[in-house]
């Protein structure tokens, strides 16, 4: 279609103003009509057969005709059909032909305008052919971002050698805004116009990638939460599968009911921590590490037995009566207890409330396998209560006594509140063991933490850090035991009462072998009385030779292997119907014997004398060395001795020297070691030339074990006498005592104990401090007292009297 057959331009003709889109030459584009002035420019042209305008509303102004609601560039073609459809709106076929200018516009008439063609301008070809390469590149590129411009319709935009129809087509793909359409396409110079259009492909490329990869951000980010939603989903649907959904909501149920039903045992504060924690639980994921650990702690809490007692009343009757049951002797003991729970009873019975859970703590102290924690077994049996044990000799830590707080790694409550979770009672009898082994080696302060459990002050108001609220534990009895009184921290010692123990007299020993030990072992072992037969003359060499200890743990644990071996032999042979253990069989059932106190030695020798200690594990024979080397009056003394002992030492040898120097030693002067002119000019030296020209080594066997105490001075100044004096030691005397340095001797502790290992040590004289003497003979066991002789000593010389040969 040709131009210039419509005759010479510009010309007046029908305008059509249209809306939606922005015509380019040549476009060969559907529009449809519905204003009237526009059908009525077209029915003109059509009829008249002309060209028409096309002229785009601005943007904002669109239905409107007048003279500034229009660009003034657009373009003029024919209309290739009309048709008119149902509603009234007619659709138009529009080929465009030229770009063309209004140059006026006919308001009167309303569809007509004066129109003139707009040619446009090329400054430079090779320029504007670069730049239209440049555009076709870009197109490419854009075209792999989005499908806007298909493989054929670049093919098409390649091979058009028209730059101006090649700036047009890519227009009118791009459908650029109205206002940026008509600033490109109203230009003239048609460089400038394809620069413009490559500046927005060029953006359209990059809102392209820019769009692409905020998509594909979008999209993995919806993928990860489009997964979990589902993963969590499938969670869901197996939970419910196999009812753990419910099973949480049916336990949180339970916690509630549980904590409702202890609400007023367990105090205001324990109640809020727990409800706090059991709705914290709720609100968590089942399968969170967290809420397993909040899960322990409420199933913790709800364990604590709160409201539950066991028997409240306090019977000394029944008390008595038990341990008298369970217990040998022990008479001391024994009363000091029922008069403990006598109080308790009177209290009690007098409704004395608030004393009732107040006094002291009663310790047992004494060396191992007495019967410390049979003797609170007893009390707990005889009470009706619970007994729960408390090893403290093993504990590093003193929070394993208080709880490890919540953020602690594996936190759990104390061992107290352990306690009473496994007695199932808020008065369980409660054994703190080995209370003298809670040293300050451990982490914390020990003794401050005994004292919040054991003074009733603070009791009532028990914190575990675990559990972080207060639990009364004033309810509890607690006793303790202890080998050793005097490791127990001073302020924990105010608060209690110790009932001594002593080691057991083999005599002692066969009662309780055959009264206690062996029916006890024959009924654990199944074993009927009339099956077994043990001689009295068989237990004592038991006890003599095979056991090696104070109590008689190790004794039990004999008889139980003896019963063993019976056992298998009534198994083995069904004829067997009574086995008889005596003195010739005891080396098949228990090997070799181990001596206990080994016999004092039988001769008698200068420098050696018998001293009696008192150990945590009872009482035992030390046997003191001294020999004189030459030298020059200097005193070396061995055996890890503590530094009580050191002084001891020195003290002795000091009141030694003093009784040399006095005469009251005797030196014979041939003793004395002579330079050879004293020898010749057969000089007499002064006795006190014995101990300068001698040194003196003073030691205490066995090396490895730590000794202290005053105790030994008599028996050091002895054997310091001895060889200085040269004169020999009886070997069948042993003493205990200090010594002070003006001579005298003072009491000791620990009596009993030494003069059982005297017995046991088969000694026969024992010197022991006056004092002593008078006090304390009277709790020694008679059969010891019968054995031995036992002399008191006020002073050294008394000592150097009885020993000295
Ligand atoms: N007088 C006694 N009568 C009967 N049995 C006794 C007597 N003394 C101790 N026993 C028994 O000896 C065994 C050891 O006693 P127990 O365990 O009470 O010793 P302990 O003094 O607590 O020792 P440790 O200090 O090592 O804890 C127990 O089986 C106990 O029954």
């Amino acid at each position: 279609m040709q131009l210039e057959n419509y005759g010479n331009f510009p010309q007046t003709i029908p305008l059509v103003i249209e809306d939606e889109i922005f015509l380019y030459p040549f476009m060969i584009t559907p529009l449809f009509l519905e204003n009237k002035e526009n059908i009525e420019a077209v029915e003109n042209a059509i009829e008249f057969n002309r060209l028409v305008m096309i002229a785009v509303s601005k943007s904002g102004k669109e239905g409107s005709r007048d003279k500034d609601s229009f660009y003034d560039v657009g373009v003029v073609g024919n209309v290739m059909r009309k048709i008119t459809l149902p509603d009234g709106k007619v659709k138009v076929l529009f080929q465009g032909v030229s770009k063309a200018k209004i140059i006026d516009f006919v308001p009167s008439s309303n569809i007509f305008a004066t129109v003139d063609i707009l040619a446009e301008e090329t400054k430079n070809d090779i320029e504007l052919k670069s730049l239209i390469n440049i555009l076709i590149d870009n197109i490419k590129k854009l075209s792999r971002l989005n499908n806007k411009f298909p493989a054929d319709l670049i093919k098409a935009i390649e091979e058009n050698d028209m730059p101006s129809r090649v700036a047009d087509l890519v227009s009118s793909v791009l459908k650029i805004k109205k206002d940026e359409a008509y600033k490109i396409f109203s230009n003239t110079n048609l460089e400038q116009r394809v620069i413009g259009i490559i500046e927005i492909v060029k953006n359209e490329i990059e809102s392209y990638k820019i769009q692409k990869e905020i998509t594909q951000k979008v999209n993995s980010k919806i993928e990860k939460s489009h997964k979990d939603y589902f993963l969590k989903e499938q969670i869901k649907a197996i939970q419910k599968e196999l009812g753990a959904d419910n099973q949480k909501e049916e336990e949180i149920k339970l916690f509630k009911k549980r904590l409702k039903a202890k609400k007023c045992f367990m105090g205001q504060e324990a109640y809020k921590e727990t409800k706090r924690q059991v709705e914290k639980l709720s609100r968590m994921n089942p399968d969170s590490p967290d809420a397993s650990l909040l899960q322990t702690y409420v199933e913790m809490v709800l364990d604590i037995p709160f409201g539950e007692f066991a028997n409240v009343k306090f019977s000394v009757s029944s008390v008595e009566k038990q341990l008298n049951k369970d217990h040998y002797s022990l008479e001391k003991a024994k009363e000091r207890i029922a008069e403990y729970f006598a109080v308790k009873q009177l209290l009690e019975q007098r409704n004395i409330e608030d004393l009732k859970s107040k006094g002291t703590v009663l310790c047992f102290v004494g060396p191992p396998g007495v019967g410390k924690t049979s003797l609170a077994n007893s009390i707990a049996k005889a009470l009706a209560r619970p007994l729960v044990r408390v090893a403290l000799g093993g504990m590093e830590d003193v929070n394993e006594l208080r709880g490890h707080r919540r953020t602690y790694v594996g936190a759990m409550p104390g061992r107290l509140i352990k306690g009473l979770i496994d007695a199932k009672k808020m008065n369980p009898v409660i054994v703190l063991d080995e209370i003298d082994k809670l040293g300050s080696n451990h982490r914390g302060d020990p003794s401050a933490v005994m004292l919040e459990i054991l003074d009733p002050e603070q009791n009532h108001e028990f914190r575990d850090l675990y559990l972080n609220f207060p639990v009364d534990l004033s309810q509890v009895i607690f006793v303790s035991t202890a080998n050793d009184i005097r490791k127990i921290p001073a302020p924990l010692k105010d608060r209690m009462e110790f009932i001594e123990l002593n080691s057991y007299t083999p005599n002692e020993k066969y009662h309780i072998a055959k009264d206690y030990l062996i029916p006890q072992e024959l009924e654990k072992h199944g074993l009927k009385k009339d099956e077994v037969s043990i001689s009295k003359a068989t237990i004592e060499l038991i006890i003599s030779k095979y056991t090696r200890e104070a109590g008689v743990r190790n004794l039990r644990r004999v008889f139980s292997k003896l019963f063993r071996k019976v056992v298998k032999k009534i198994l083995e042979n069904e004829t067997i119907t009574k086995v008889t253990i005596g003195i010739k069989d005891l080396k098949e059932y228990l090997d070799n014997p181990i001596f206990e106190i080994e016999p004092a030695d039988k001769i008698d020798v200068v420098g050696v004398s018998n001293g009696l200690a008192w150990t945590a594990v009872g009482g035992d024979i030390l046997k003191i060395e001294a020999i004189k080397l030459k030298g020059k009056g200097d005193l070396k003394v061995t055996g890890n001795l503590g530094d009580v002992m050191k002084e001891s030492s020195t003290i002795s040898y000091s009141v030694v020297k003093y009784l040399i120097d006095n005469k009251i030693l005797k030196i014979d002067e041939k003793d004395i070691p002579k330079t050879f002119k004293e020898k010749d000019e057969k000089e007499l030296v002064d006795c006190s030339e014995i101990y300068k020209r001698y040194d003196i080594h003073l030691h205490i066997p066995e090396g490895a074990t730590p000794k202290d105490g005053p105790s030994a001075g008599i028996t050091m100044a002895l054997a310091l006498a001895s060889v200085l004096s040269n004169r020999k030691i009886k070997s069948d005397i042993a003493m205990t005592g200090e010594l002070t340095l003006s001579g005298k001797v003072l009491p000791i502790g620990g009596l009993k104990e030494k003069l059982i290992a005297a017995y046991k040590a088969k000694i026969k004289k024992v010197l022991i401090p006056k004092k002593n003497y008078e006090r304390d003979l009277e709790e020694i066991p008679q059969e010891v007292k019968n054995s031995l002789e036992i002399k008191f000593v006020e002073k050294i010389e008394d000592v150097l009297k009885e020993a000295l040969i």
